[in-house]
């Protein structure tokens, strides 16, 4: 065979190979009109090379950014410099269907896109070569085990029976109010609110009576508070609340609130209703609090003279 019949055939191999490659190819005139468009986009776009061909990619696909996409190209070709744009900046180019079976989460193919320039046999580049990619199966994988990780990030930080904060998350909730008061200087209060003869209700009904005794008083607690406060279980039958923004005098006012609410609430306990009360101590962030103990503790000591001085009360430290 001559030379430039072994050329020929290298060159029918090679426009075959391309042709049925599991990459989308697509060539674009400075016009941005179709000059290829090869199997893999006529498979997931559902249009073929000879309909394609000749229109404008942005009349084919009125979706795509054409003022974003045109300064790439125009950039690609002035500069001879090919350009990428990966999944994470955009999840895709074409809206193409994805058919993994796997999962929900993606119903579109999620793409890769690289756009090479063509450079004519005299230098000159007047045409623009699109390689999508199809990485549905990385951004699937990298994207649930981002989700997963957010499950258990969240999990580390809630108390499993109340759905509250738990203590570890509020330490740290705490710790960041009292860095943000030495720079701000505003008012953050606490309100440490314990559960009165808890230990009766647990002797004269069960534990599970306890345990759904803890669920209604936290639901009653994240009910009663502000998007910004924040609300955690401390210990057994122990809340506490962290009032940002708010005085010494406008937190004592919420925990009488919340402690008539408590009163007030009747508890179904499948044959039976339970009523309980709950005493609370409130304290201020002050400049002469060396850290966030020295602030609960004296929400922890104005809590125990609520309960040494009969319950069902709020105290203030002063
Ligand atoms: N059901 C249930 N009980 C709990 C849980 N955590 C702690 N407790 C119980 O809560 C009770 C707390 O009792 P005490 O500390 O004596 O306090 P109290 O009976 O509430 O009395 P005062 O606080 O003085 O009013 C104990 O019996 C603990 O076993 C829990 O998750 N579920």
């Amino acid at each position: 065979m001559s030379s430039t019949a072994e050329d020929m055939m290298e060159l029918h191999w090679l426009f075959d190979m391309l042709q049925h490659i599991d990459v989308g190819l697509v060539v674009l005139n400075e016009k941005y009109e179709i000059k290829l468009w090869n199997s893999f986009m006529e498979n997931h776009s559902g249009m073929s090379s000879s309909i394609a061909k000749e229109r404008s990619l942005f009349e084919v696909f009125p979706s795509i950014n054409s003022e974003w996409l045109q300064r790439k190209l125009d950039n690609v070709i002035a500069l001879r410099t090919p350009i990428f744009v990966s999944w994470e900046q955009r999840p895709h180019l074409f809206p193409f269907k994805s058919y993994r079976p796997i999962t929900g989460i993606a119903d579109k193919m999620y793409q890769n896109i690289a756009l090479r320039p063509i450079t004519n046999a005299d230098g000159s580049v007047k045409y623009v070569c699109m390689v999508v990619y199809d990485v549905t199966d990385v951004a699937v994988s990298k994207e649930s085990l981002s989700s997963a990780n957010r499950k258990l990030d969240r999990l580390s930080k809630t108390d499993p029976l109340t759905q509250l904060q738990n203590r570890g998350s509020l330490d740290k909730t705490m710790g960041s109010a009292f860095h943000s008061f030495q720079i701000d200087h505003g008012s953050y209060s606490l309100v440490m609110g314990d559960i009165d003869f808890f230990k009766k209700i647990n002797d004269q009904h069960g534990h599970p009576v306890g345990d759904l005794v803890l669920k209604n008083v936290s639901k009653l607690i994240a009910s009663s508070i502000r998007s910004s406060d924040f609300v955690g279980r401390y210990g057994g039958e122990e809340f506490v609340i962290l009032l940002p923004n708010t005085d010494a005098d406008s937190a004592l006012f919420f925990s009488e609130v919340l402690r008539r609410k408590v009163a007030d609430a009747k508890i179904a306990t499948g044959n039976t209703e339970i009523s309980v009360t709950m005493s609370f101590g409130v304290s201020q962030l002050k400049r002469t609090d060396h850290s966030v103990s020295d602030w609960l503790n004296r929400a922890d000591g104005a809590l125990y003279k609520a309960k040494a001085e009969g319950r069902n009360q709020s105290i203030l430290a002063r």
